[in-house]
């Protein structure tokens, strides 16, 4: 892991949130950006190396929405910079820890990623980030960027 890359928080209205975040943190939004994968829409705020990643529902069906519903507003899941995330996921899984997805796959703000479930990690939700170098439109949305 070589840094935070972002801490996720899911909020309601992604717009009201901004504006909280925009005055508190000093500094405007980036990018917002939908993964229809993921059922949600994100905004960005870069603060140092790490970023702060607002994160709505678009879908009743997403975990933002079921997390919202279940736990309220807060923060949701960290998330690490790695240099290769399919060595760490393969790392991670021969050493017990219980991987989300069995492949890495598009996340926002261009990167490849993947999740651990929270009981891997003391109740925290944590997220492997990649940044991904080739052009990000010759990778399609969602699962199963990678061969096997
Ligand atoms: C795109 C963008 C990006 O950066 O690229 C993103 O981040 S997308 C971010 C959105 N995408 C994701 O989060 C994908 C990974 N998330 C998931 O697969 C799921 O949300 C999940 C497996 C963590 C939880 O699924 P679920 O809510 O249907 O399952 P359950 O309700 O049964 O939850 C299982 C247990 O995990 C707990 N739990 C659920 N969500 C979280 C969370 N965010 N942090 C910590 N604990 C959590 C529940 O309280 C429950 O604990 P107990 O059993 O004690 O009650
Ligand atoms: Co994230």
């Amino acid at each position: 892991m070589n840094k935070i890359e972002h801490i996720g928080i899911a909020v309601k209205d992604l717009e009201a949130a901004g504006k909280t975040y925009e005055t508190l943190l000093n500094t405007e939004c980036y990018k917002t950006e939908k993964v229809e994968s993921e059922g949600v829409e994100t905004a960005f705020y870069q603060v140092g190396e790490s970023k702060i990643e607002l994160l709505g529902a678009t879908r009743d069906d997403s975990p933002i929405a079921k997390f919202l519903e279940k736990k309220g507003e807060g923060i949701h899941h960290i998330a690490f910079g790695v240099e290769d995330i399919k060595a760490e996921m393969k790392r991670l899984k021969a050493e017990g820890y219980v991987l989300l997805n069995e492949k890495p796959k598009k996340g926002a703000d261009n990167k490849l990623v993947a999740f651990l479930h929270p009981k891997s990690s003391n109740g925290v939700l944590v997220e492997l980030c990649q940044e991904i170098k080739e052009e990000p439109d010759t990778l399609p949305e969602g699962d199963a960027v990678w061969d096997s």
